[in-house]
């Protein structure tokens, strides 16, 4: 990995230490793909609009007039701000290309291809870059220049389809779920080309063309070869999985009002669920009576949750080696042990709003762990940094720039 040898402020820090990465991407996916570069130390440049910026500054719930979701969304990044409308702010564009390992891309299509920041362009003025472009449809598609959301891409992967009961509408997950699993898996993606990089002297930079409906796609398990080879069409079932539904697992209600999960996809671990509900044992040896028995067994947990509280439940569950939790709310989780034994909700400054809570960097490294090192920072406040300190422009340079509104 090439270091930057300059002062990475307060990240320098993880097993991306030094990597180069620059943001042309809005939204949620592709500055997600760079969030997760980004808590492992890679240096990562946000390009965005000037005057609003990325919209995702303004997604979500607001305190005191201040967008909370940006503070976790753009954390760990540099902002600059850039006017692509500009010839000018093209020129640093490509200064910016030529600088990074790694450039992400979620513009649309004909935008990249006017704005020279398209593959044949970026492999031009890069030939080592890796180029992760995210878009609705695919780069190879027919419909490579249409605008695409996540929930599309959630729709069309096939989830959405089994998401929710058998007697209800399709639902989609309450967060931006084909979005975010778009983000991690580019960001996958970019590692496996920077372990080619790293073997391969020759190496002459990747093309990584996502689509944001592929990667849920790639997800749905046994979907696909059910339907080739049984002519089967999975059908959403609840919480029970389509087409294959496992001997124990579902949601239950507890006494005091709470939902708990069980699950077990073991021979073992429904014995131990047989056993707890005081059911004979020697009927849930094999997985083909387990199978036959899921409904006593559902019946069951059904009425043993309810007649407990949560609390009792999740001890008695405990002591027989069931797998089960709370459906744990934000409260549930900050208030929960293991997520405080694990480091994973963390407390960062911010400028706006002093000390926040967040998630902290997933997954952990023991030896050389990420960190977070600042929230979201305001609209181009690293341009002197980037543009100046970075790409070697001169003051009078970035002054002028400024004036007539490239930066
Ligand atoms: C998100 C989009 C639908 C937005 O489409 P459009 O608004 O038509 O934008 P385009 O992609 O064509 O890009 C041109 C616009 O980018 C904006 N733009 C962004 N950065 C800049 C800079 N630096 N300078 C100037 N303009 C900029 C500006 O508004 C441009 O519009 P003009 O002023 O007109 O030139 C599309 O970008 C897209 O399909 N992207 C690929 C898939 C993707 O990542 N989707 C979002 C996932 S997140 C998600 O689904 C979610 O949040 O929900």
């Amino acid at each position: 990995m090439t270091g930057t040898g300059q002062d990475t402020g307060g990240s320098g820090q993880g097993q991306l230490r030094g990597l180069k990465v620059v943001e042309f991407a809005h939204v949620v996916a592709g500055p997600m793909a760079g969030s997760m570069l980004a808590d492992q130390g890679a240096d990562v440049v946000h390009v965005e609009a000037p005057g609003a910026g990325d919209a995702a500054r303004a997604m979500g719930p607001v305190r005191d007039g201040v967008p909370l979701w940006f503070k976790v969304a753009g954390r760990n990044k540099r902002s600059v701000t850039l006017d692509l409308h500009h010839a000018a702010g093209r020129e640093i564009a490509h200064r910016l290309v030529a600088w990074a390992d790694v450039v992400i891309v979620t513009l649309r299509a004909g935008r990249l291809r006017d704005w020279e920041l398209d593959w044949e362009a970026v492999h031009r003025i890069n030939p080592k870059a890796i180029l992760l472009q995210i878009s609705g449809f695919g780069a190879t598609s027919s419909r490579a220049n249409e605008p695409g959301f996540g929930k599309m891409g959630e729709a069309r992967s096939g989830v959405v389809h089994l998401t929710g009961f058998p007697d209800g509408p399709p639902v989609h997950t309450g967060f931006s779920h084909g979005d975010a699993v778009t983000g991690l898996m580019g960001a996958y993606a970019v590692l496996a080309a920077l372990h080619r990089r790293a073997g391969d002297p020759g190496f002459d930079g990747e093309w990584i063309d996502l689509a944001l409906f592929e990667p849920l796609y790639r997800l749905i398990e046994w979907q696909i070869i059910t339907y080739d080879q049984l002519g089967a069409v999975p059908e959403r079932a609840g919480n029970q999985l389509a087409v294959a539904p496992a001997a124990v697992i579902n949601t239950y209600r507890s006494g005091d009002g709470e939902w708990i999960t069980v699950t077990s996809a073991t021979l073992r671990s429904v014995r131990n669920v047989a056993r707890l509900l005081g059911l004979p044992e020697e009927d849930y040896a094999t997985s083909a009576q387990q199978h036959e028995g899921r409904e006593t067994l559902d019946k069951g947990l059904r009425e043993w949750v309810a007649a407990r509280t949560t609390d009792e439940c999740l001890a008695e569950f405990a002591r027989a080696e069931v797998v089960a939790s709370r459906v744990f709310t934000a409260a549930d989780i900050v208030a929960d042990p293991v997520y405080a034994e694990r480091g994973d909700i963390i407390t960062v400054d911010d400028a706006d709003l002093g000390p926040v809570r967040m998630q902290g960097v997933i997954p952990h490294f023991h030896r050389r762990p990420g960190k977070v090192w600042r929230t979201g920072p305001a609209l181009g406040q690293d341009n002197h940094l980037v543009y100046h300190e970075w790409l070697g422009l001169a003051e009078e340079e970035l002054a002028e720039l400024e004036q007539h509104g490239v930066i």
